[in-house]
């Protein structure tokens, strides 16, 4: 017996360049099963925040199911982040990094099963100058990658290898980064540093083995070096990771600096340039349903 009355589900059309119908047909049904009531919301890339708000409050919404790519489950976590509202998640992005992360499967039926289920992890939000993160940010080679992306009019994991080259061939790198934390300085040179609340990337690379999404701390990791073989060791899930080649230092706040202005995305969206981030973290701050069987 689940415990919520009303759902609301969350679509991005565009998202991931791929249809979400099918989806929708079977959230729908399974809301209807659970003599729960159905709503839906369709984001069209403006103001989606304040009617996702006020729909939550209007209809008293008690599970937000999600059907898009990281960058709408960021959005509309923000907007309900202060509500008693559950969410759960049906990945269809073109990275999928947060629904990876929680090991929802592949098979569009398991993910509605779980997307409603009742069995939920209390996740760690991150605050990176006022926007939340809820898996992995980076100041770097990454976020030139993603605005490349984003400035191009291909969609999809396609979209993201044809901008791999010219991104590398006009990339700055390496860069500096001043890190304070815990009243320790650091500064390091690099081609990527990241804010990580979970392990890995939507690819799977696995460069926060250790990491936890939901035990209050989060992890800054500076890749010192672009190497295939390390990437791909961690691609391949290995846990011990060369120091030479990714330092990562755990903490529960920081701040970050750099000059000149770098590169910056969360959650897989490009934010601009920025010259310095302050990272705090709000331990288990949103409640999403995982798989029964989830371990991070
Ligand atoms: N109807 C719409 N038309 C155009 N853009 C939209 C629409 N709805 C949402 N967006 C935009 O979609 C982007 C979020 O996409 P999202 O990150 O969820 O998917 P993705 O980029 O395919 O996947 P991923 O983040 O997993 O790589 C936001 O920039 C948002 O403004």
């Amino acid at each position: 017996m689940v415990n919520f009355k009303e759902v609301l589900l969350v679509v991005n059309p565009i998202s991931g360049d791929i249809s979400k119908d099918k989806a929708q047909r079977q959230v729908e049904q399974e809301v209807k099963q659970h003599n729960a009531h159905f709503h839906l919301y369709k984001t069209t890339g403006e103001n989606d925040a304040e009617e996702i708000k006020e729909l939550v409050k209007e209809r008293e919404i008690d599970r937000l199911v999600i059907a898009g790519g990281d960058g709408t489950i960021n959005l509309v976590a923000d907007a309900v982040k202060d509500f008693d509202v559950s969410i759960g998640l049906i990945p269809a992005g073109s990275a999928n990094g947060l629904c990876t992360n929680l090991q929802i499967p592949q098979q569009l039926e398991q993910q509605v099963q779980i997307a409603l289920s009742d069995h939920c992890i209390e996740l760690d939000m991150l605050c990176l100058n006022e926007k939340i993160c809820l898996h992995l940010s980076d100041l770097g080679i990454n976020a030139e990658l993603i605005r490349n992306y984003e400035g191009s009019n291909i969609r999809g994991k396609f979209g993201y290898l044809l901008q791999t080259i010219p991104t590398l061939i006009k990339s700055e790198y390496p860069f500096e980064f001043r890190i304070e934390t815990d009243g320790k300085e650091f500064v390091r040179e690099g081609v990527l540093l990241g804010i990580a609340n979970a392990n890995k990337y939507g690819t799977g690379a696995n460069v926060n083995p250790e990491g936890k999404p939901n035990d209050g701390i989060f992890e800054i990791l500076v890749f010192k070096r672009l190497n295939f073989f390390d990437i791909l060791k961690t691609l391949r899930n290995e846990s011990r990771i060369d120091p030479e080649f990714l330092e990562t230092i755990p903490t529960t706040e920081a701040t970050i600096t750099c000059k000149p202005p770098i590169s910056f995305q969360i959650d897989g969206e490009f934010i601009g340039k920025e010259t310095k981030i302050d990272v705090s973290i709000i331990p288990q701050k949103l409640k999403v349903a995982v798989p029964v069987n989830y371990n991070p």
